[in-house]
């Protein structure tokens, strides 16, 4: 008898069955953190707070843009990327986005987000590992997708110019930009930990995931009802006005017409809207490239945020998506004249390399970047400003209208018609080489 017994390959499963079942049902979940996490999240929450304090020309300095002068902290991309540092959109919000890079972030922000980036991204991976279980796939099979996305870098970067238009440039497709930008602006992360003699970190190299701290206005409209783009999104919020949709519950088999009810299946009454939920105040959620790579037995969640206090409690009735044991039930209401803020961590597919459709039970393998970019399209930005948006809108309405768009909206039609879908919006009007995410499932 051989006693040499290998280890098992992977933690336990992380998720009770139940809420494994409710996550890969309706595509999302109330989350109970781990203390130590917790506490990670409102010390971020405390610096980013501070950040917010701050005079409003003080925050325009981590904007991304470059030649914008000596003073500028922000990332040396596109001034129009909105998944790079510090966005505002007027009335509406403003938000600081962290990618794994951590660089050319304000001064405390780094050591506040380094560690919780960590254990938050190996918390996604873990419950990757549970969805693959669900699906019948080895619980690995997450591993190669999201292993460049795990670890924060260490927030250094010291742009001296010898690998300019080289290293990296083409490693996730999005760094032509980003590379460009670093000529004219020294880029110096001068807020953040001085060092040398370590690995440079450039922002281009990042993968898509990103780690984006929120402040609503109070009433300023929230976040137009869209899915995500990426794996799983971890959403931890500070006051009401996350919403998420369940999937409508399956509907019984039409039964066989007789002399009594000879109305045919079309002619049954619709079905009302299923109704908005308030999110946990800790809530999970599934996004597209989940969806795709389940061969679309996972849903994405349908969510939003809505900031309009009186809005929020008539559109969701007061009812709450804790019907799960797991499920956390403080999310406290926001007074009116206070800020909701939230803290958002996306993980999100790498772009690098090939992926292995194989694992997913799949055949092949299908470049990272295409898929990625495929899951893309079409979709609008609702962290955009106004303006952009409305554009992003009228060109989604403008191809749909033609006939020649998505026959059904999201990513299941775009991968079974294949890339030839006419573009709606591929980002690169509103930001250049960042990513689009949300998608407007019902734009009016
Ligand atoms: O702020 C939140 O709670 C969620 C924001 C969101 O859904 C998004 O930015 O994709
Ligand atoms: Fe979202």
């Amino acid at each position: 008898m051989d006693d040499d017994v290998p280890p098992p390959p992977r933690p336990p499963p992380l998720l009770p069955p139940e809420s494994l079942l409710h996550l890969c049902s309706h595509g999302y979940l109330g989350l109970e953190l781990p203390h130590h996490l917790a506490d990670k999240y409102n010390q971020l929450l405390a610096t980013s707070d501070a950040f917010f304090a701050q005079p409003a020309e003080t925050k325009r300095l981590y904007r991304p843009g470059t030649g914008l002068g000596p003073e500028h902290r922000g990332p040396p991309t596109s001034a129009t990327n909105t998944e790079r540092g510090y966005t505002h959109i007027d009335g509406e919000k403003e938000y600081l986005t962290l990618r794994k890079s951590m660089t050319h972030l304000p001064p405390g922000i780094y050591d506040a987000a380094a560690p919780l980036w960590h254990d938050t991204a190996n918390l996604l991976h873990r419950i990757l590992g549970d969805i693959g279980v669900y699906l019948g796939l080895e619980p690995t099979a997450w591993d190669g997708v999201v292993a460049d996305s795990l670890e924060p870098s260490d927030g250094i970067y010291d742009d001296d110019g010898d690998d300019k238009g080289g290293k990296g440039k083409e490693k996730d497709g999005e760094g032509a930009k980003d590379g460009e930008g670093a000529k004219d602006d020294k880029g110096e992360n001068k807020g953040e930990k001085p060092g040398s003699g370590r690995p440079r970190t450039h922002p281009r190299d990042d993968p898509p995931t990103l780690l984006r701290l929120f402040r609503y206005e109070p009433g300023g409209g929230g976040a137009e009802q869209h899915r995500d783009l990426g794996l799983l999104t971890l959403c931890v919020c500070w006051g009401k006005g996350l919403q998420v949709r369940p999937q409508r519950p399956p509907q019984p088999q039409p039964q066989p017409q007789s002399a009594v009810d000879s109305r045919e299946p079309s002619q049954a009454p619709p079905q009302p809207p299923v109704p908005w939920l308030n999110a946990p105040r800790v809530t999970v959620m599934t996004g597209d490239t989940l969806h795709v790579l389940s061969s679309y037995r996972i849903p994405s969640a349908q969510h939003r945020v809505v900031v309009d206090a009186k809005e929020a409690v008539e559109s969701a009735g007061e009812s709450k998506a804790d019907d799960d044991s797991n499920s956390s039930n403080n999310n406290k209401e926001t007074r009116s004249s206070e800020s909701r803020r939230s803290i958002v961590f996306a993980l999100r597919s790498t772009t690098a390399g090939d992926i292995d459709l194989a694992a997913f039970g799949g055949y092949g393998s299908v470049p990272a970047r295409e898929l990625y970019d495929n899951i893309r399209k079409s979709r609008v930005n609702i962290n955009a400003n106004k303006e952009a948006r409305a554009v992003m809108r009228a060109e989604y309405e403008r191809v749909r209208g033609k006939g020649k768009g998505l026959k059904e909206v999201g990513p299941k039609s775009e991968m079974e018609e294949g890339d030839k879908q006419p573009k709606p919006d591929n980002g690169e009007g509103v930001d250049d080489d960042s990513t689009l995410e949300g998608e407007l499932v019902g734009v009016a």
